[in-house]
């Protein structure tokens, strides 16, 4: 039998409808949610993202801002530009699209962020609110995983769930988030032996490693359930991810294609962050 689809697109569209309207009401109260997103460089596929986050904003009804500054702004520049929108009542969420060219440290970039309007969740401190439990603001793409998960009836609590790949994207704040939901999490890596066994374990199985087509059917448990976050340009210029989609359909309950699975939920919880910024800091609800 044939897995599921875990249709990301159309869960994705779900969620901005209900994003929308809340926008609408909050518009009648005189909140309009503000995005600035910041692009260094002329990197072609940083240009496809913030293009599709300006067309996610322009669709919902918030403000925003993208900002395109040469390949070698210096790091003070962008510090100061940063500045100016932690200053700015107009934006309530701020995003340095990364990777960022070589002479600018990610980490000041980061931390120089209002926290209030990191809706990336990467600042230290956000990272800290998502370990603690205090609802803040929660990175997007481990967030998006989880409300795939849920909406599509399969919630982690209790579940076995095992993550491949430790990164402080996708690997770390997913596994926090899914121990939040009462998983019991498994983090593998590059250096876990015998990762298809590993893998065998898991009731739900998240994916991201940056290997395109890493997993097999028999890295698979027959009828867990497949979240792939990899996402791998192919030298066609397809893309793909880090599970071989065609050998895992016939042995998983559930699978995220790529594309059309997590990809499109990071944006739509980019925005979903944007509009509770913007509540929390107006006060409104
Ligand atoms: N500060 C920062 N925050 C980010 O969230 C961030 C970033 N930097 N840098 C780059 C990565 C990448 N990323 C994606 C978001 C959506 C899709 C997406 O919508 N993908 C579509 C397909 C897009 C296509 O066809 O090219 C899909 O999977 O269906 C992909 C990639 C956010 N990122």
């Amino acid at each position: 039998m044939s897995a599921q689809i875990i249709n990301g697109k159309q869960i994705s569209e779900t969620i901005r409808s209900e994003i929308r309207a809340e926008v609408d009401r909050l518009k009648e109260k005189g909140l309009r949610p503000g995005l600035v997103v910041i692009l260094v460089g002329e990197d072609p596929a940083s240009q496809v993202y913030v293009r599709n986050k300006a067309k996610a904003c322009e669709d919902l009804g918030f403000y925003s801002e993208v900002v395109r500054i040469p390949a070698d702004t210096t790091q003070d520049q962008l510090l100061a530009l940063i500045d100016k929108y932690n200053a700015d009542a107009a934006i309530h969420g701020i995003l340095v699209q990364l990777p960022l060219p070589k002479h600018i440290h990610e980490k000041a970039v980061i931390d120089a962020i209002a926290v209030a309007k990191d809706v990336d969740g990467f600042h230290p401190i956000s990272v800290g609110n998502l370990m603690i439990g205090d609802d803040a603001l929660l990175p997007c793409t481990p967030s998006g995983c989880v409300e795939l998960l849920k909406r599509t009836g399969n919630s982690p609590a209790g579940k076995h769930v095992v993550v491949i790949g430790r990164s402080n994207i996708v690997g770390k704040p997913v596994s926090m988030l899914l121990l939040r939901e009462n998983a019991t999490v498994t983090m593998c890596h590059s250096k876990t032996p015998n990762l298809p066994e590993m893998a065998r374990q898991a009731d739900i199985l998240v994916v991201a490693v940056g290997v395109a087509k890493l997993v097999k059917h028999d890295w698979v448990k027959p009828g867990a359930v497949v979240i792939d976050v990899g996402m791998n340009r192919l030298p066609d210029g397809k893309l793909c991810g880090d599970v071989d989609y065609d050998d895992v359909a016939d042995t998983a309950s559930w699978i995220t294609p790529v594309p059309g699975g997590v990809g499109p939920m990071t944006i739509t919880m980019l925005m979903s962050n944007t509009l509770k910024a913007a509540k929390i800091a107006s006060g409104l609800n």
